[in-house]
Order: C-alpha cells, then structure tokens, then sequence
C-alpha cells in the first residue's frame, strides 16, 4: 500500500531506540525531551488513524506541563475537546514501543481491531509549548500525520487548553466558538467584560491581579489576550519567560507543593496573585497577610467559591438544576465537609486524574470539578444550558431573574468546558470576586484548610499496592490499612492515605489533622508503615524538620 509505504521511509527518519519503554501515563507520554522524537512521530499516526474513526479533528499537544524545561511530552485531544479515551491510550502505548521493523505491524493491528476506513480523510490539530525541543517534536507529528496522508493545521505556540478548545470549535461546527486564537480571547473576553458590568464600582486596586506565568506558554497567551480585557482586568505579569526558566522556582506546581509565593513576585500584603502551570491548564491562588504570612487558595478554594456563587444565581434564577462538585482523595477535608454541610451540594470522590473527575463532573446538570493543585473546570449538560438560554429569552423573566440568568450565561461563556485552563479560570475567578464584592482574604476565611502534609516514599515496586473506594483505602499489602487506621486514630481530625503515583516511581502519602505538627507526624508514620510493609528501598524515612 503506498500509503504505508512513506510510513516506512518517514519513520527511518524517527528511529526507535531499541529496547525503549515507555506508557501513555495519567497525562500521556512524559520524559526527557531527547527520548521522544519517535514518539512524537507515532503519534501523528495514532492521531490520523483516531480522526479517521471518529471522522473528526483529533489535537495533538506537545508539552510537558510542569515538569522541567529538558522534558517533553505529549497529550492526544478527542473530537469534544476531552482526553483521549482509555483504549486508545493503550494503543498508543502498543504503537510507541514497538520495534522499528513491527511499527506497520501494530498499525495494521490498530486499524483491524478498530476497523478503520483507510479511505476516510484526516484531521489533526497541533499545538505546542515554549520547550527548546518542542519546535522538532511538533515537526516529528507533522510528519506522522503526512506520512499517512492526514490533513494538519499547525497553530505553533498554544496553551493545552487553547488547543482543546480549538477542537472542540471545529467538532461542533463553530457552535462552540471560532477555532482561532483570535476568536478564544474574544469568546472569553465578552463574557468578562459582560460579567463585570454587574460590578461597576470596582477600583484600579481591586482590578489589579498579579500572575506568574511559570516563564511558559501561559505568559506570552497573557500578553496577547491583555487589551482584549480593556483595563477591566490589570495584569502584572512576572517569570513572562523573558529571562527566567521554564516552571523553575515559579508555576503552579512550585507554589502548590512548596507551598510559598513563586520567585520574581512582589506582592504587598493584601494584593492577590495568582501562578499558572507551564501549559496553562492549571491555575492557584495567593496572598501575604499583615504579619507577612503566605495563604494559598487551591484547587478546593476555587471549587468552593465557583460552585457558591453558580447555586446562588440558580437559586435568584429559580432554576432547578443539580449541582455537583467533583474532587479527589488529596481534597482537604475542611473543603468537602464545608461543601457538604453548609452548601448542601452533592461531593463526589473519584480517582486522582483529570479524565476521571471529568467522566464524573458529565453525570450531573453542573458539575464543578477541580484537584486540589489547581486543574479543573465546570461542566454544563446540554439541559442545563437549554434551560439558561431558554430563561434569557423568555419575556415573563421578572429583572432579578433576568440579570441572575445572564450572569449565568456569561459564565458558561466563560468557562472552557473541554478542560482546565488556568486563563479562563483566573477571569471566572475574578469575575466572581467582582460581582459578589468579595477580596482574596473574604474568599480565604470561607473556610479554613487542615494543616496537610504529602511526602513520597520509595518502593521497589510500587505495583504491590492496590487501593479501592476512590484510592482512599489500601487493599495490599496485607496490614498496611490496619496500620495506616490506627495511626490516624491517635490524631484529631485526622486522615491519611497512600497510593502509588501514576506519573512517578512513588508511592505517595497524604494525612491531614488538627495541627501542622499532627500532619507531619502522622504523614512520617505512615510513611513508615508503607516503607515497612510495601517493599521500601534506601534509607528509612526521617522524622520532619
Ligand atoms: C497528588 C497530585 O497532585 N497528583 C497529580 C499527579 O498524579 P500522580 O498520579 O499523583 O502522580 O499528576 C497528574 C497529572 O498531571 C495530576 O492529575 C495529579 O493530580
Ligand atoms: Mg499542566
């Protein structure tokens, strides 16, 4: 077949190292940026072969979100916008460890077990990050799309989210927006500059924001998008890449874990910041008190806030629309037990990962799903979104219900709903604070986290534990739960769990209790139930400073 044909000349230019192993991880294919040129070229196949069997565009993302600037990696886009579903990612998996002279063999395996059409025409979007070696990368998936005999479009530098959403508009006809960068950043803007109408009052200083742009794609997306937001919003952006590198020291992942302001930032005490994460799809928020104490608003903060604000328009509204938030094991228990007890909104638990807080966050009218380091986004069901637009037109809407219902269609507008995306998150965010008349410390006393530590700890497989009910419990090794439980026992308001990472060759450990004390003693214990009884390798580990 002569479309096999250049396959085979054009990947003798992608060669596999032989013996290479690697998986389609939580957030696809991730490593050191000089292990991926064969990759990047397979997965310009898969990408073909995926848009051929949907008959849709399908994105192909070059990056490595937070990892360091000598990564790479790339993530597969479906047709909606969404992750790429599980049994294509192991496809993908089959497709990039096969040996250079079986690579047409597991392609014809793919398109017999998925019996593609190979007459069919092909779509792939692509987009990347500033990485050094993203330039060659992206051109690797050229190749692969090409050698196939798919269709590119190459929108260069891109966040993740951008991306998303460009697939998202081309599947959906323009229905979702116009597929173009331009026509994000006047999608999003609109619906901005609509929402702080509601709050015409506001100040230079309540409109000043500061953000960390990691030194990454973020930064350069934030200076274009700028004057679309017509002062209405004062970005003063640092780490904008024009010195600094990429996510070091600074970046949502940094200021998450280390739990302190990212470097290259000034802030005064009250003025509120904010850091994205290399891609751009993740979002945290931060300020110094009086006393010069760092608070940080994560993950769970921006769930708590966005769904607080979404059930009281619904209720001005008078619509009756279920509203659920979406969270993981690692959410503080002050933020669930907040959600549940005094907003009396529906918190569902599921497996660490955003495709699966995303399947989750699709059962319910709202659903508002974010992880507690800052990922996340709000889903509206087609119902739901009907019953909005259908209350803006409906001339016996009464002013209140009125101005409720379009405050809720700017927000829908406002969202990206295909995935996490750290700039329409921050204008969501700051639109809301807008609107109810809130400041960062309002937001912060909403509720108070419980002092948490997580630590890693090394096993020598990290296989040998198996967890059940959302990874909150531990099935093997044998002992480890009974352990684990009294341990938590000795401490107030205290919880711990551990799970292996599925990006890294960890296990991870989580315990919150009453006092930063407790946490870190507990998190210590556990860890060395877990290097006791899973299969620790090096030295034991040490107590917390
Ligand atoms: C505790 C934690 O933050 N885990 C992260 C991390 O997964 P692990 O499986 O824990 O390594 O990377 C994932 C992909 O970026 C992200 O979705 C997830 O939240
Ligand atoms: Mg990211």
């Amino acid at each position: 077949m002569a479309q096999f044909e250049e396959v085979s000349q054009k990947s003798k230019l992608h060669p596999k190292p032989e013996g290479l192993k690697l998986q389609y991880g939580t957030a696809g294919f991730r490593t050191h940026a000089k292990h991926l040129d064969h990759i990047m070229f397979r997965m310009g196949l898969l990408a073909t072969l995926r848009s051929k069997k949907t008959k849709s565009t399908i994105g192909v993302m070059v990056t490595a979100s937070h990892n360091p600037e000598e990564d790479n990696g790339v993530k597969l886009i479906d047709p909606m916008g969404e992750m790429v579903t599980a049994v294509w990612e192991e496809y993908a998996t089959q497709l990039a460890n096969a040996e250079q002279d079986s690579l047409l063999k597991a392609l014809r395996d793919v398109i017999e077990k998925e019996d593609i059409s190979m007459s069919e025409p092909a779509s792939v979007y692509i987009g990347k990050d500033t990485r050094p070696s993203s330039v060659s990368l992206s051109q690797a998936v050229l190749d692969g799309v090409s050698s196939l005999g798919g269709k590119t479009h190459d929108y260069g530098l891109v966040t993740t989210p951008q991306l998303h959403y460009m697939v998202c508009c081309c599947n959906t006809n323009g229905c979702y927006g116009s597929p173009t960068v331009e026509g994000y950043y006047q999608k999003l803007s609109q619906a901005f500059l609509q929402l702080t109408q509601n709050a015409p009052n506001r100040t230079d200083d309540q409109k000043k924001l500061l953000v960390d742009g990691a030194n990454g794609i973020g930064a350069l997306k934030m200076r274009e998008m700028e004057p679309f937001l017509r002062s209405e919003l004062q970005v003063v952006l640092s780490n904008d890449g024009s010195s600094g590198k990429l996510n070091h020291l600074c970046g949502a992942d940094y200021v998450k874990v280390q739990q302190k302001a990212p470097q290259g930032v000034s802030m005064t005490a009250g003025e509120r910041g904010c850091s994205f994460d290399g891609d751009a799809d993740r979002i945290v928020y931060y300020y110094t008190d009086s006393k010069g104490r760092f608070h940080l608003l994560d993950g769970d903060k921006i769930a708590t806030l966005i769904s607080t604000y979404l059930k009281e328009l619904l209720t001005q509204a008078g619509l009756n629309l279920q509203i659920a938030v979406v969270q993981t094991a690692y959410a503080n228990g002050s933020s669930t037990r907040y959600l549940e007890d005094v907003m009396k909104v529906t918190v569902c638990c599921t497996k660490t990962g955003v495709k699966h807080l995303h399947h989750a966050a699709q059962e319910y009218d709202i659903g508002v799903y974010f992880e507690a380091n800052g990922h996340g986004t709000v889903l509206f069901s087609k119902a739901a979104q009907k019953q909005i637009l259908e209350l803006v037109t409906d001339p016996n809407t009464n002013d209140e219900k009125k101005r409720a219902v379009k405050i809720l269609e700017n927000t829908v507008n406002l969202i990206n709903q295909t995935v996490g995306d750290a700039i329409s998150d921050m204008l969501v965010i700051e639109a809301v604070l807008a609107i109810r008349g809130m400041s960062v410390q309002d937001w912060d006393a909403v509720y108070t986290d419980l002092p948490n530590r997580q630590l890693k700890v090394t096993v020598s497989d990290r296989r040998v534990i198996d967890t059940t009910d959302a990874e909150r419990r531990a099935v093997t090794p044998e002992g480890l739960q009974e352990a684990i439980d009294s341990l938590v026992k000795k401490y107030k308001n205290a919880r711990s769990f551990v799970r292996p990472s599925g990006t890294e060759d960890v296990v991870r450990v989580y315990a919150e209790a009453d006092t930063q004390e407790s946490a870190d003693n507990l998190a210590h214990e556990v860890s060395l139930a877990v290097y006791r009884l899973a299969g620790g390798v090096g030295d034991e580990p040490k107590p917390l400073q």
